[in-house]
């Protein structure tokens, strides 16, 4: 059974799993993990918490609305629009947000046009595409200023069946239908994204 305790304990591994590889830098990220569908109520990291040493008061119980429910002094995280944006659109069961160079590198590399389109690699299964010579798009959207319009910009542009939008000069969300489900899309895009980069490198 689903309860604030099992899925903030949930929240706890998956920092520290994103934290060991270096994806959690200077307090960035957040992550969340889905409590009860309807109606919506997430465990989400507060903001400005250090990733890497997660404390059971560093997760927050929130509504829709973006409330937090019961006893805290803490603030949900600033990008929580993005998880509930997110939430609504796909009723996935975890969202991961981090920062990292090689993200960070396509962003810039393929910004301009919106995406980047990857096609017959392996990991594609990871994502679920599992067909002959696979191809995906993966959107990435401008760093909007105001959380709201990044949120809903997150979430216009994701697609179906890829989990995962890029946000120019800033990170990653991943999502997915479980934690692990989550955590499987995040490095897969991860070592998309690091392998991208290399053989542009590699290539000239
Ligand atoms: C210190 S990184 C800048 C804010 C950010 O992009 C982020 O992911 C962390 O924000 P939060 O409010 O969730 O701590
Ligand atoms: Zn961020």
């Amino acid at each position: 059974m689903k309860t604030f305790d099992t899925q903030s304990q949930q929240v706890i591994e998956l920092a520290q799993f994103c934290s060991d590889k270096g994806w959690l830098p200077a307090t960035s990220g957040n992550l969340s993990v889905l409590v009860d569908k309807d109606p919506l109520q997430v465990a989400i990291t507060r903001s400005g918490a250090d990733k890497q040493r997660l404390k059971r008061e560093d997760i927050l119980l929130i509504n829709e609305k973006m409330e937090v429910l019961g006893d805290s002094p803490f603030r949900p995280s600033a990008e929580t629009r993005v998880h509930i944006e997110l939430y609504r659109k796909y009723g996935c069961g975890s969202i991961l947000h981090v920062h990292t160079v090689f993200n960070n590198l396509i962003g810039e590399l393929y910004g301009e046009q919106g995406g980047v389109q990857v096609k017959g690699h392996e990991l594609l299964k990871a994502l679920g595409h599992w067909e002959e010579a696979a191809e995906i798009f993966i959107p990435i959207v401008p760093n909007w200023a105001d959380l709201d319009k990044l949120g809903q910009s997150v979430a216009e542009h994701a697609i179906h069946d890829v989990p995962a939008v890029l946000v120019r000069a800033h990170g990653i969300y991943a999502w997915g239908d479980t934690p692990d489900a989550a955590r499987r899309h995040l490095e897969a895009v991860e070592f998309i994204c690091e392998y991208l980069y290399r053989l542009r490198l590699v290539r000239g």
